[in-house]
């Protein structure tokens, strides 16, 4: 089995202010996972607000430097300060798609205007007709095509339709692996479960791996294979989704788990944590203890 992405024991630390009152954040700390080119998955990173995600996503795309720790993509170290070529290359592999796609796009130019540009830089050509015929694939395969979107602007789509067409650009250079940050926050509840399901079908019919960071433990459950639940940048909890979901271990996944409304609780008004929990997760806030890791594959983090 090769390894088509392996983050080892990578850290972040933001230090902010001058010499007088300098602060530090650990926004992410220690965190190890591995993906397979053999295998696509979707693997999810879900955590609360300021628990690291998007640090640990910029890290992998390149964007921002490990303080700690090591990145690879198929052996090589991501590096932030390669040269334009080999950043071109290593971007035609690990693709980004962003939460809102109303800001991904520009609201005065036409949605082709960027995709063609995409396929001119990846593509390494300017032959009109190589460069409609990579956006008609790209577009074909989120469920558009060229000519639904030629001629149209941002504001004249919906937000599904807007993000499936950053998906679309994303994919132009037949990337392995997708980084997709928040992919469905900012689209309609109506049309969430379309792009959802479009990134299900993106890792079964195309072999895309997609690491999908969300906050949302429903649809997390729907389409992840392994997941990694995060706190105040610390893997807490990590294997199969379904496993991890379905029977929580660390006191923080309980509480992530909890307070999701039922239906029913959510007619009631009242939420399905006991008092303890909260306490529970707080108290391992700050303490480093020990990621386990079990026969079974799974990992909890458990203190001393
Ligand atoms: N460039 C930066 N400079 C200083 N601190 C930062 C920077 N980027 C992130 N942080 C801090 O690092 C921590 C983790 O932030 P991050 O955005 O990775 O969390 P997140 O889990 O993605 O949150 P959200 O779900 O709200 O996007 C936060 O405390 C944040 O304020």
């Amino acid at each position: 089995m090769t390894t088509l992405l392996d983050v080892q024991n990578v850290s972040k630390r933001f230090t902010m202010g001058g010499i007088f009152g300098r602060k530090t954040i650990d926004a992410v700390m220690d965190a190890s996972f591995s993906l397979s080119s053999e295998n696509p998955e979707i693997f999810t990173i879900i955590g609360e607000s300021g628990s690291g995600k998007t640090t640990l996503a910029r890290m992998i795309l390149g964007l921002e430097d490990p303080t700690e720790g090591d990145i690879l993509f198929r052996g090589e170290q991501v590096d932030r300060h390669a040269g334009r070529a080999e950043r071109l290359k290593f971007m035609s592999h690990v693709q980004p798609v962003f939460q809102n796609p109303f800001e991904a796009f520009n609201p005065l130019k036409q949605i082709e205007r960027y995709l063609e540009s995409t396929a001119r830089r990846f593509l390494d050509t300017s032959d009109k007709a190589a460069i409609d015929k990579a956006m008609d694939d790209s577009l074909q395969k989120v469920g558009l095509s060229l000519k639904e979107v030629r001629g149209r602007f941002p504001h004249e789509m919906s937000g599904g339709q807007l993000q499936r067409c950053a998906i679309a650009r994303a994919l132009i250079p037949n990337p392995p692996l997708l980084i997709a940050d928040e992919p469905v926050s900012m689209v309609d509840a109506s049309l969430r479960m379309s792009i959802v399901n479009l990134l299900k079908s993106l890792r079964d019919d195309l072999k895309v791996s997609v690491i999908y960071i969300t906050h949302d433990l429903a649809t997390a459950y729907y389409i992840s294979n392994r997941i990694i639940i995060m706190q105040r940048g610390r893997i807490v909890e990590m294997g199969d989704a379904r496993t991890v979901l379905e029977n929580p271990e660390h006191a923080y996944s309980r509480l992530l788990k909890a307070s999701v409304l039922s239906t029913d609780d959510a007619g009631a008004g009242k939420l399905g944590t006991d008092p303890t929990m909260l306490d529970q997760a707080n108290n391992s806030v700050g303490r480093a203890g020990e990621l386990v890791a079990r026969p079974d594959g799974r990992h909890v983090r458990v203190y001393a």
